[in-house]
């Protein structure tokens, strides 16, 4: 039985992959301590043939699903000429598998296996810097993912595969620049042009030619219209480590008070050099950007490297902006759809250390940015750093440790830390800069409840014209309209209705494969499942009793219709996936809501992001309760997060603003506090009960995630497991618990049913045995359930 050539979910061992006997090399697996531990191969039982000295192995990453190192022989003419990081050819199972180099292997402890030679080598300069291997280790064995596969995953395709190492390209590259600060009246009746315009407009008013039509699709016959007209113009640029092109743009004069101090902190804890985890935690519109910026910028001037991570560019593309018009050329921008050429230019660059500051969304995490001083992680709270398929990272924890491995200053920002960022800071492991005041000693908003129990609209029937908007939301509005200034409502949910319920006999419509309700969008005339995508005819009755349905439930789409029929003067747009279909149409969204030709926004927790508009002197929140009961343990945290973030959306120019909150929970911990502006209070709060309940950050989880096409099958596979781990469990005192086998939260998706178990434990150390006798058990689940290991997971459905 090949025990550890377990197929991970998602992962199933193609045919013909599995190593065959007596040619599988010698695997090195490392322990929890980082310590590296031989192990003789189950699978092997060839013996000794050769006898190595240390110098004659290597420890190699295979690029295939399978766990753990793998030791090869050193061939002679390679002797000495190897360096740590480096693609390889190497002989697997019955073929050639790409792998990686990661250094010289220990002699095996018992022998057995007939150790093959590396075959040869693809590269002359590693591909793989060394502080980024070692992250790369980490990650594997933290998150259970074979590391060849891991690092296949980071590295861009030209590098995945095992071909000789290809240039991308000289260091040069074609750059678009504005010739104008605006998009003229000419442009009023050339659409694609304005739109294309005005993102380079919003990115810094130059950007590579390469970033803008990945933006924009077809942007580039538009931007040739554009040089004609002589609106852009095209650039080359020859990149050259330490010169700067690109111009200081929009850099003020002078700090805050609070970001001086927190600037100075962190220039100064770069110069001293070594780890320094940091939470600067600054109110919204503190100005933490510029803090970020001025301490890249010192970071540079070191001749040291940056990483700055973003939760997503294409919903805040100024922050892009800035830091390309500071930093020029020396940026990186690197973002989910980049092209494979882009990748592979960006990966040598950085390789090269031509370009020293990577800006990027999570995957940015294992950029190769050289002599890395500083790692920025913005908006470090945000779900979207964690990633939910495949390889289940969480780029802020890695950040960290990258940090570490790096020696490097690690700053953490956020209006609303994390619980977990917060509690490493309670224990002085992280230090904390505040920024407790808005820039230009601007007030927060002031913040009013509508209680929705009792100041409910009325005048309707619970049917689908009963309005959502209550008097004085609907007149704070309009108030503030006419004073010229803009509004943001933000609901999430996106739809018309969200229910129909069939009002004779109660049912609600659900779709066919999913345990989910269907919602209706009005505009397409469909009801859509938001968890398959599958739509269909709005059903004029209920498929059970041929009642008629009732439409319940308010999404955005029913927002801003309301909006639109009691403020008919008013110009009203909205923000959600729904809309903003394309990187083209979120772009010109975002851009007309900044050069305000909408007076209000609706939208999801897509208008919640670090949008900085300054006419935007109200935001109404249509019902806070949507987010409050689902069942997961950071519901509240979630919602306390979503509204303070979307309230600090108010008042940021120099009108102050406020915030109307509609809730039928106003006793709710989150509404309650976030009236407050009482962040303090809440995460006390909220500390204190994940601590009575053994809850991250007090405890480390893992979730086991099982789904099959058959229920009764996924059922016992998940009774299986859990008396697995039920059998294995160490004694009450190691505090390790099992919850489950239970349904998930959403029993059903795709039609595929889903169940889970979830394990708690005060420490990884103590979760890693029953992990990795859940995997050695994987290999005897049948082929129709598939089950994924989550470590750390994020959201609980
Ligand atoms: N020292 C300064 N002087 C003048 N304006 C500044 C200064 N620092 C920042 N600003 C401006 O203040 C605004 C808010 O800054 P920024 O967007 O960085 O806030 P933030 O702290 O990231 O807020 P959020 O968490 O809400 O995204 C921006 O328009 C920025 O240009
Ligand atoms: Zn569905």
């Amino acid at each position: 039985m090949e025990q550890e050539h377990f197929a991970l979910g998602g992962f199933p061992r193609a045919q013909g992959e599995a190593p065959s006997r007596g040619s599988i090399p010698l695997r090195t697996r490392r322990t929890e301590v980082g310590r590296e531990v031989s192990q003789r191969d189950p699978a092997a039982t060839v013996r000794p043939v050769v006898s190595a000295t240390p110098a004659q192995l290597a420890s190699v990453a295979v690029g295939r699903p399978v766990r753990g190192e793998f030791t090869y022989l050193v061939p002679e003419a390679l002797a000495g000429n190897l360096a740590p990081g480096q693609r390889v050819l190497v002989p697997f199972g019955r073929g050639m598998a790409l792998g990686f180099y990661l250094g010289p292997a220990n002699a095996p402890v018992e022998g057995g296996v007939r150790l093959k030679p590396i075959q040869r080598v693809l590269e002359d300069s590693p591909s793989l810097p060394k502080d980024l291997i070692a992250l790369l280790r980490f990650t594997a064995e933290h998150y259970r993912y074979p590391l060849g596969e891991v690092i296949r995953g980071a590295l861009p395709p030209g590098l995945s595969t095992a071909v000789d190492e290809k240039e991308a390209r000289p260091d040069i590259q074609f750059f678009v620049e504005a010739l104008v600060t605006e998009v003229p009246p000419a442009l009023a009746r050339a659409p694609a042009q304005a739109a294309v315009l005005q993102y380079l407009l919003a990115v810094g008013g130059r950007a590579p030619l390469d970033e803008v039509t990945h933006a924009i699709p077809g942007a580039r016959e538009t931007l040739k219209k554009l040089a004609t007209r002589k609106f852009v113009k095209w650039v080359e640029v020859t990149l050259q480590p330490g010169v700067r092109e690109g111009l200081v743009q929009n850099r003020p004069d002078r700090l805050t008070p609070e970001q001086a101090l927190a600037v100075k902190e962190l220039q100064g804890a770069v110069d001293v050099g070594g780890f320094q985890p940091y939470l600067l935690h600054g109110v919204t519109g503190s100005g933490k950007t510029e803090v970020y910026l001025r301490a890249v910028e010192h970071t540079l001037a070191r001749g040291l490297g940056s990483l700055v991570l973003v939760p997503e560019i294409a919903l805040t593309p100024q922050l892009v902006g800035r830091f390309r018009s500071r930093f020029g050329g020396d940026v990186a921008v690197l973002h989910s759809g980049l092209k494979d050429r882009e990748r592979l230019f960006h990966w040598q660059a950085l390789r090269k250390g031509t370009v020293k500051i990577a800006v990027g969304v999570r995957s940015a995490v294992f950029a190769p940015v050289e002599h890395l001083g500083l790692i920025v992680v913005d908006e470090e709270h945000d779900p979207s750093f964690k990633q939910d398929e495949k390889l289940r990272y969480q780029a802020r924890d890695l950040a960290v440790v990258r940090g570490k491995q790096a020696s490097a200053v690690v700053v953490l920002g956020s209006a609303t830390p994390s619980l977990e960022t917060l509690q490493n800071t309670r224990s002085g492991r992280y230090k904390l800069i505040e920024l407790k005041n808005r820039v230009d000693d601007r007030p927060m908003p002031t913040i009013n409840l509508v209680d929705l129990r009792v100041e409910r609209p009325r005048e309707g029937q619970v049917t689908e014209e009963a309005p959502i908007l209550s008097p004085q939301m609907l007149q704070a509005m309009e108030e503030t309209v006419t004073k010229g200034q803009q509004v943001i409502l933000f609901l999430n949910r996106r739809g018309h209705s969200t229910i129909l319920l069939c009002e004779v006999c109660g049912l609600s419509l659900k779709c066919h494969d999913c345990d989910v309700c269907m919602t209706h969008h009005r505009s397409q005339n469909r009801v859509v499942c938001h968890y398959c995508g599958v739509a269909f005819p709005v059903p004029n009755a209920c498929r059970e009793c041929t009642g008629p349905l009732l439409k319940l439930g308010i999404g955005t789409e029913r927002v801003e219709a309301e909006v639109l029929e009691r403020m008919p003067h008013a110009r009203v747009a909205r923000l959600d996936r729904d809309s903003a279909t394309s990187a083209e149409k979120l772009t010109e969204l975002l851009a007309s809501f900044a050069r305000r030709e909408i007076d209000v926004l609706v939208g999801t927790q897509m208008v919640a992001k670090g949008h900085d508009f300054p006419g935007v002197t109200l935001v109404c929140v249509v019902m806070a309760d949507t987010s409050l009961a689902i069942p997961d343990f950071r519901a509240a945290e979630r919602t306390f997060h979503l509204l303070t973030q979307v309230a600090g959306r108010a008042g940021r120019g120099k009108d102050p603003g406020r915030v109307l909150v509609q809730t039928y929970n106003p006793d709710a911990e989150p509404v309650r506090r976030m009236l407050a502006h009482d962040f303090d209070g809440f995460s006390k709060q909220e500390l204190e009960w994940r601590k009575a309940l053994a809850y991250p950050p007090f405890a480390r989880m893992a979730a086991v995630r099982l789904e099959g096409e058959h229920p009764e099958q996924t059922a016992g596979v998940a009774r299986f497991l859990g008396n697995l781990v039920g059998r294995h469990m160490p004694p009450a005192s190691a505090g390790v618990r099992l919850l489950g086998p239970a349904l998930a939260p959403i029993a059903r998706i795709r039609g595929k049913t889903r169940w889970q178990l979830l394990l708690k434990a005060p420490t990884h150390a103590a979760l890693a045995p029953l992990l990795a006798r859940l995997e050695a058990a994987l290999a005897d689940v049948p082929n129709g359930v598939k089950v994924v290991i989550d470590v750390d997971p994020g959201a609980m459905l």
